[in-house]
Formats: structure tokens, C-alpha cells, sequence
């Protein structure tokens, strides 16, 4: 091993004869199955799981129940509970780990449902890869290295600093050239290994734990270990020459849970929910990745995945460990897992050897691809000149065709790095380059490259900057970087049936296999228990955030799976139009609502959300502009004109016109412009421009999304909630790239509540949903910020229910048929408990009034159901939803709901007498 190690200097640039490129490969997948814990084994579960043979797993119970589920999955490995972690990291880790001593980014995650042993793998090859990196530095005399370590944790969202006692939240930034980049984030360079083993001691007493059903010493957060090895060759140490420079990334990933399982509550229930989240989008971005064309990838929809974009189809190699328990009892949760493993299979990353380069090397090393080049279209020229078949010719055409090319290009990268090399101020060395004359000078470019080797080398430039270049040679990827094999999956090992692998994973998962996990995730979607109870099936999108009504209120035919799974309908839209759109959002005209209805939506689009002092009553007149023919002067003065007249908002002559009457008011204007990718740049330039309390959110590729702190007063706010609530939608969807959604101004905030409130109360009302379920949740969340997920699941939910019925779907839970006649029937069950309630709670005078008031004769039959029928009735009215609400809270006792937390609220509203009686509040426990 060390030997192979050993020559990575020899990897690139010298006698390979190529310049070197990325190397496309499989992310590399493995399973490791957990043997029974004593709770498991107390509670007399069973184990459902057996790997039968290095790559295969198998699900042993499969003929006592129907299920779509696959009886066999196949990996790159998989381990089973013999398996020790050495041999995890030997056959699964250690030659992707390493690789970081070849100049190869990599890393190694642990994913896995709580209590799998994500840590006690990830903490074991974490040492054995530290250990295996020193003892190569050791026996590596011949160069120099510098190892430097940080160490991070997302925990609920916030990204902390595990080798500080601080815990500042630390801001991750956009670097052009780096990627995402944790800002401020220590980076402690190592002294041997026992200062390594210190730190690693500091950041396990810093990591976040905590108790829970499952597992005692659970980890609440995602740790990110990043150990960065740089190493020269130590004859050049100092002389400006290459440097390999790579970081390994250890990941041990918060564990997915079912909030039921863990039974989790309060702290641990919202910690729950954010690593469920964050796992969601985790799983987003590997099924759309696992995808051929993938379009957009969410990488920013979570910390995670954003701190992780290059271990995850960038310059990376990666290698994933699923782990598992065996017990029955998490067996949705272990198919989840390798649902997730399937997908990560198909990734694939772009690893490259970053090299740090000087100039002079990068010389040498086009020149010597030229050269290459050159020689193989000299002979293939003369193959094509001494005649053959025509299609053999035209097949040495394409190639003599693309061979130009890429000489065209490698000359035009030369020219660049000798003018540049050319251009250097006279100092030092460089007299020595000047003196020689211009004809000698290409040829005494490349003795001097030549001569590298034997020292002669010359720093170019005198404050020592080199070039950065990801040019380098290695071995293939697949073979052995490390002189390992890294195994091929193994084509025949899917089965325990006789069908092939490709027909058993489209048997099993269709031809898409991740659309399997797609399939799945959509069944427990359909669970409606689950669905309720588990924050995981939570996908926070840019859709889900900008709650736009039509969505939620009106689910379209066929939108099933796509609701759950993908709304990165986005993708597709055209990003190079240019147009701008001004829309007076306190207007209430019902055209003006379709109108913004039909609005571009883009998330490719510029959003900038600002209020400015008008007159009540104002008029806009919308026009789309093509703003592609408008100069940057021109964009700027309009951004200018907004910022520094806000009494005037014109925005320019030739677009928009606010006509200002009467009364004074604020109100909101959105202005979108779509644009390319460079006008996105200028805005970012003016940035400093912006006021300081403005901030610039850059998202996905060439998007940016400004706003502007309202300055609205809060009468305002309530009257143009409903039209504001529009911009919103935009606000929400370009917010997606937020830091986190608190960035949203208060009244925002609370503008999107509102506007989610009124949504679940007319879908429950759709869907028949139990009026205590309806009044617990009115009374329980009031605006909060962190209500956000609550208010997403029960409206995620509830529009699937709708949806489900819609179809006549009928939705199987507990072996109860769950169905549009069915919840309805619950419901009037419901209605007569509460009116028996009405009996007991309230006294006859009581009783009277609040039949006079609803205009209930005193004398009717069965008085008391038809004012329980009347009760959420009229969904439009507040005063009535709050006068329900009040009502029924004292019917069910639940007046104490201020004391109650609300992670402790039961997300569930199954219909049935049985359930009936879980309506009375009943905190679970912690
Ligand atoms: N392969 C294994 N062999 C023996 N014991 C194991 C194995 N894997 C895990 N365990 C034990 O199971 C328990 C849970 O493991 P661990 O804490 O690593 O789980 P986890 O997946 O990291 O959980 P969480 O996500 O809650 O942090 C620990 O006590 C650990 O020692």
C-alpha cells in the first residue's frame, strides 16, 4: 500500500505523457448490519435482516407478509453482525479515505435510523484512518506534510464549532473557488498524533447527545470531521513547486427516527424534526443526483447538504456506510435505509487531484499534452492519408476533428500561462529568463521545466502566489489508486429469485430504481399514523415554503407523487429571458390576482421585495420590459431609484408607474428580474451599495434574491394580507436559498401563518378532520416561528388527504378503511360525543344562550348536535373559528393548552370511536 501511496508524486505531471483530468466514479455504498441490542433482544424481537453473502442482504421474512419491498438488496459490500469495524474500514472505507494522500478529495458518511451505529462505526474508522494516514507520513520520509483539522456539528440548523467552547453559530459563505465555506471555523494544524487524538477527544465531549428511547447516548446532530493533508516533495519545499493538497471529511450523520419510536418530546421531538429535515433533503439531493440529467439539486435546501455539495457529486470521492438494525421492529425505517443506499449507488462524483501548481509546472505540463496530442494526430493523419474504409475514415475525422480542438485549446491555455509567465515583474530569478532571447525562450521553457527535477527551479513571481490547477494523472479510479480493487457491483447478486438484476430492480422499483424509494416514501405518505407522526415525511421545499395556495388548496390530478417527492418544477423553465415585472400588491382587484397568479415564477429569477411609503389607492400599471437590451447603469439606477427616493417609486420611464393618491400607507412592490448569469453578477458587485440592513441572498446558479426589511406598520399588514400573502409565495421560494428561514421579517412571518392558517382550516373542513384535532391545533400554534414545521406537516398532510379523496382513494391505517365517507362518519360520531359533552360541561342557561346566539329554536329536537354541527362550520370567519375553537376547548378540557409544549401536540387525526377517546388532552411523556 505504501508504495502506491508513495508515488503520487509521480501521479501528475511528469511522465504519463497527458495532461490529467477528473475522474468519473460510483459513489461506493456499503451496509452494515448491527447485532440485536439487549432492548431488543428483552422485547423478544426478532432479526429480519442476514447478509448471505459479501454483497447481498436479505430480508428474511418476506414470505409472511405482502410486501412490494425487494427480499434482496445488493451492495458494494455489505457487513453482518460478525463484522468487525476494522474489516468495515478495510473493505469499505480505507481506499476512498486515503485517498486524501493522492491530493484526492474524499469522504466517508454514516448514515443510518438512530441506534443503527452510525457513531460506533464512523468513530472506529475515523481512528483507524487517522492512524493509517501517520503511519504512511512516517514511512514517507521523501516528503513533507502539514495535516490540519477542524471539526464542526449542524445541530438543529446551526452550524457549531466543535473545537471551541463557544457556541457562536458560525455562517456559512459562497467562496467563488472553494465552494460553500464555513466562515470563521477553527483549523488547528496538527502536531503528531497524539495532538489529533486530543481534539478528537474535545469534539466528542462538544458533540451534541442526548437520551432517547432508543439509544441513551444518541448524537442530536450531523458531526463533520475534515482532516486536510498537504504534502511537497521536501526537495522543493520552499521553491514555489507543486503541492497536492486534499481534505477527508468524516461524516456521522444524526440519526433518521420516527418521532413514535423514540418517543420523543419536547427538546428532543424538535431536534427530531431538524435532522429529519435535513436527512429529507439529504435524500433529495442523492435521488436527484442518481438521476441521469439531474437538473436542479437542492444542495442548499440544508446546511448539510450544502457544507457537503462536493462530497456529493463534486470533486470528491465518497464513500457511504448504511447502517442497520436487524430487529422487526424497525424494519420500515431499515428499507427506508437501504432505499437510500439503492440511490446512493448511482451517484456518481468527479474526483480530481488538487494540485497546487507553479506556474512553471502548469507550463510544463500543457506543453507535454500538446506534444502528446500532436503526435497521435500526426499519426493519425497518416493513418487517414493511407486509405481505409470510409467509415474508418470518418470515424479518424471525428477524432482528428476533436483532437484539434482540444490542442486549439491547450495552445490557448500555453499562450495564456507563458504571457503570463512573460509578463511577471523583473526580479531574481526572472532576470534570468529575461536575458535569454525571445526565440530561445520556448525551448529554455522547457529545460527549465526539464530540469525541475534536478532543482533547478525558479520561483516566479516574487510573492510567491502559484497557480491553482486541478491538472494531475492517477490511476483509474475504479482499479487502484489505493492498489486496491475496488469491487465492480456485482452483476448477479441481486436476487433470490431467477430474474436478472436490471429486471429484479425494475420488478421491484420500476425502471427508475429510485423511484422505488420515490414509491415508498409516497406509501408512507399514505400512512397516515406515520405521516402525522413522523416529522420526516416533511419535505421542505421551495414550494412548500411559499405555501402558495393552488398547491395546497386545489391538488391536481396525478400531483400525488410529485407532491410528495419532487416540486423542482422549476427546473425547466427558460433562464434567459429577461423581463420585469412590477406588481401592486395592496391592490385587491381579482384580475390583479390572476394576473400575479400567471406571473413568471422562477426561482432563476430575481426577486426583490421592497416597501416604500405610496398613497392609498395607488394604480400600477404592469408591463413586462425586456430588460436584455438595458444596460448595468440603467439596471442600477433603478435599484438606486428604490433605495434612495423611496417617496417616488419610479422605477423608470419606460416600465412602471405607481400613481399615488390620497392617504399615505405602505405596501409592497416585487420586482423580478430574470436574468443571466453575468447580470447576476453585476447586482452581486453592487452589493455595498445596498443599506446595511439589505441582504443578498445568492441562489442556485446566476439567481440572486434581494429584500428589503419591511417598514410596514402592522394595521397594514392585516389589510393586505391576503394580496401580500402572494408575494410572498415569490419571498418563500427565493428565500429557499435563506440562511434559515428566521430571515424572514416578523410581520412576514406572521403573514404566512395567517395565510396557512386559513388553508388547513378550509382542508379540514374538506377532509371531515375531528373538530378537537382542529381546535387543539388552532389554540396550540399562534404564529410562532418555530410553528413553521407543524403548520407544514399538518398542511402537507392534509393536502394529500384531500387529494386521496378527491380520487376516491381510500386510505388504509390500522386495518380501518380511512375514506371520504368514512371520516365524515367519524366526524358526526364525534359531533355526539361533544353534544353528550355539552351536557356535562355547560348548564342549562349556558346552553340557552349559546342557542339563542346561533339562532337554535329552544324548543328544538336534538339542540345540542345542531349547534355541534355548526360549530368550524363557516371556515371564513374567524370570530367563528375562535368562538368554535373556545367552545370546544372547554367541552374536551383543553384550557390549560398555554402550559402544554407544543412538540408535544399529537399529530394524528384518525377517525374511529376507539380514537375518540385520545381526543381529551393527554401531554405524552417525556
Ligand atoms: N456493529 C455493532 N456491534 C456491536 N454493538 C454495536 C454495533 N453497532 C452499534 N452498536 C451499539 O449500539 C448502540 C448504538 O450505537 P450508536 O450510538 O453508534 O448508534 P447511532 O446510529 O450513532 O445512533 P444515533 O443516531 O442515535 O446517534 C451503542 O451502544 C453501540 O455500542
Amino acid at each position: 500500500m505504501s508504495s502506491v501511496y508513495g508515488e503520487e508524486a509521480s501521479q501528475y505531471g511528469d511522465d504519463h505523457g497527458s495532461v490529467a483530468h477528473e475522474e468519473k466514479e460510483k459513489i461506493f455504498v456499503a451496509v452494515r448490519l448491527r447485532p440485536l441490542n439487549e432492548r431488543e433482544i428483552t422485547c423478544n424481537d426478532v432479526s429480519d435482516w442476514e447478509c448471505i453473502n459479501n454483497t447481498t442482504i436479505f430480508y428474511k421474512n418476506s414470505m409472511s407478509e405482502r410486501s412490494l419491498f425487494p427480499t434482496a438488496c445488493a451492495y458494494d459490500r455489505v457487513f453482518g453482525y460478525d463484522c468487525s469495524t476494522r474489516q468495515v474500514y478495510e473493505e469499505a472505507a480505507k481506499g476512498v479515505a486515503l485517498s486524501v494522500l493522492s491530493g484526492i478529495n474524499s469522504s466517508i458518511f454514516a448514515y443510518g435510523q438512530t441506534s443503527s451505529g452510525k457513531t460506533y462505526t464512523m468513530s472506529g474508522i475515523t481512528e483507524y484512518t487517522l492512524a493509517d494516514i501517520y503511519d504512511h507520513i512516517c514511512r514517507n520520509v521523501d516528503r513533507e506534510f502539514t495535516l490540519k483539522f477542524s471539526a464542526m456539528e449542524i445541530y438543529n440548523e446551526v452550524v457549531r464549532d466543535l473545537l471551541t467552547p463557544e457556541d457562536t453559530p458560525l455562517r456559512l459563505l459562497d467562496d467563488p473557488e472553494r465552494g460553500t465555506v464555513v466562515e470563521k471555523l477553527t483549523e488547528i494544524t496538527l502536531k503528531d498524533w497524539n495532538h489529533l487524538k486530543e481534539l478528537l477527544s474535545v469534539c466528542e465531549a462538544q458533540r451534541k447527545i442526548g437520551e432517547t428511547a432508543l439509544n441513551e447516548v444518541s448524537s442530536r446532530s450531523h458531526q463533520i470531521l475534515r482532516l486536510t493533508v498537504e504534502s511537497t516533495a521536501k526537495k522543493f519545499v520552499g521553491l514555489n513547486s507543486s503541492t497536492l493538497t486534499a481534505a477527508v471529511n468524516f461524516v456521522d450523520l444524526a440519526g433518521s427516527e420516527r418521532a413514535s419510536q423514540t418517543m420523543s418530546a419536547n427538546v428532543r421531538l424538535k431536534e427530531g424534526s431538524h435532522i429529519n429535515r435535513s436527512l429529507l433533503t439529504l435524500g433529495t439531493v442523492i435521488r436527484k443526483l442518481s438521476k441521469k440529467g439531474n437538473g436542479h439539486i437542492p444542495f442548499r435546501d440544508s446546511k448539510l447538504t450544502r457544507i457537503l455539495q462536493n462530497s456529493l457529486g463534486g470533486n470528491a470521492r465518497t464513500a457511504i456506510i448504511c447502517t442497520m438494525s436487524p430487529a422487526h421492529s424497525h424494519v420500515e425505517q431499515s428499507r427506508n435505509t437501504l432505499l437510500f443506499a439503492t440511490c446512493a449507488k448511482n451517484v456518481i462524483t468527479n474526483a480530481k487531484v488538487n494540485v497546487v501548481m507553479s506556474e512553471k509546472a502548469l507550463v510544463k505540463q500543457l506543453r507535454k499534452e500538446l506534444a502528446r496530442l500532436e503526435a497521435e494526430l500526426r499519426s493519425l493523419s497518416a493513418l487517414a492519408a493511407s486509405g481505409g474504409s470510409s467509415e474508418a475514415l470518418k470515424e479518424k475525422e471525428d477524432l482528428i476533428e476533436k483532437m484539434s480542438r482540444e490542442i486549439r485549446e491547450l495552445t490557448q491555455q500555453r499562450d495564456l500561462a507563458q504571457s503570463r509567465f512573460h509578463n511577471f515583474p523583473s526580479s531574481g530569478s526572472w532576470t534570468e529568463l529575461s536575458s535569454v532571447s525571445s526565440p530561445d525562450k520556448a525551448q529554455w521553457l522547457d529545460d527549465c521545466a526539464a530540469s525541475e527535477v534536478s532543482e533547478c527551479v525558479y520561483p516566479f513571481r516574487p510573492d510567491g502566489v502559484s497557480a491553482v490547477s486541478q491538472y494531475g494523472r492517477y490511476g483509474g479510479l475504479n482499479s487502484n489508486k489505493l492498489g486496491e480493487q475496488i469491487p465492480e457491483p456485482p452483476e448477479d447478486q441481486y436476487l433470490c429469485d431467477d430474474t436478472s438484476p436490471r429486471l429484479f430492480i425494475e420488478k421491484y422499483f420500476g425502471p427508475d430504481p429510485c423511484k422505488g424509494w420515490e414509491n415508498s416514501a409516497q406509501r408512507t405518505v399514505q400512512n397516515l399514523e406515520d405521516n402525522c407522526k413522523e416529522v420526516q415525511c416533511v419535505e421542505v421545499d421551495s414550494n412548500t415554503k411559499s405555501i402558495s395556495s393552488d398547491k395546497h388548496s386545489s391538488p391536481r390530478k396525478g400531483d400525488q407523487e410529485s407532491s410528495f417527492i419532487d416540486r423542482d418544477h422549476n427546473d425547466k423553465e427558460p433562464k434567459q429571458t429577461s423581463n420585469l415585472v412590477v406588481e401592486h400588491s395592496s391592490s385587491s382587484s381579482s384580475d390583479t390576482d390572476s394576473d400575479s397568479n400567471n406571473l413568471p415564477r422562477s426561482r432563476s429569477s430575481e426577486a426583490i421585495i421592497i416597501n416604500v411609503p405610496v398613497s392609498e389607492g395607488s394604480e400600477v400599471i404592469k408591463e413586462n420590459v425586456d430588460i436584455s437590451s438595458k444596460s448595468e447603469e440603467e439596471l442600477s439606477i433603478k435599484k438606486i431609484d428604490i433605495e434612495e427616493k423611496p417617496s417616488q417609486p419610479e422605477l423608470s420611464a419606460d416600465n412602471v408607474k405607481l400613481l399615488s393618491k390620497e392617504h399615505n400607507r405602505s405596501f409592497t412592490i416585487e420586482v423580478k428580474l430574470k436574468m443571466s448569469g453575468e447580470d447576476c453578477e453585476k447586482i452581486c458587485a453592487e452589493e455595498p451599495k445596498m443599506s446595511g440592513e439589505d441582504s443578498i441572498k445568492i441562489c442556485a446558479e446566476g439567481e440572486v434574491a434581494k429584500s428589503v426589511p419591511e417598514k410596514q406598520s402592522g394595521d397594514n399588514l392585516v389589510q393586505d394580507d391576503e394580496h401580500t400573502s402572494k408575494d410572498l409565495g415569490n419571498f418563500a421560494a427565493d428565500s429557499l436559498n435563506s440562511e434559515n428561514e428566521s430571515e424572514l421579517s416578523p410581520s412576514r412571518q406572521w403573514m404566512e401563518f395567517e395565510k396557512q392558517r386559513q388553508e388547513i382550516i378550509e382542508l379540514w373542513n374538506a377532509c371531515n378532520v375531528p373538530l378537537v384535532h382542529r381546535t387543539y391545533f388552532f389554540l396550540l400554534f399562534k404564529g410562532d416561528p418555530t410553528d413553521s414545521v407543524y403548520m407544514e406537516v399538518e398542511l402537507r398532510r392534509l393536502s394529500y388527504l384531500k387529494n386521496a379523496f378527491s380520487l376516491g382513494a381510500k386510505v388504509v391505517k390500522d386495518g380501518q378503511i380511512f375514506s371520504q365517507a368514512a371520516s365524515l362518519n367519524a366526524l358526526n360520531r364525534e359531533r355526539e360525543m361533544l353534544s353528550k359533552l355539552l351536557l356535562k360541561k355547560f348548564s342549562s342557561k349556558e346552553r340557552d344562550s349559546l342557542y339563542e346566539k346561533r339562532g337554535i329554536g329552544l324548543k328544538t329536537k336534538k339542540r345540542r348536535l345542531q349547534l355541534c354541527h355548526q360549530l368550524w362550520k363557516d371556515t371564513k370567519d374567524m370570530d367563528h373559528i375562535k368562538e368554535s375553537a373556545a367552545l370546544i376547548s372547554k367541552l374536551v378540557g383543553f384550557e390549560a393548552q398555554n402550559e402544554v409544549p407544543k412538540e408535544m401536540f399529537e399529530l394524528n387525526f384518525s377517525p374511529g370511536p376507539k380514537n375518540l377517546r385520545s381526543f381529551s388532552w393527554k401531554p405524552r411523556k417525556a
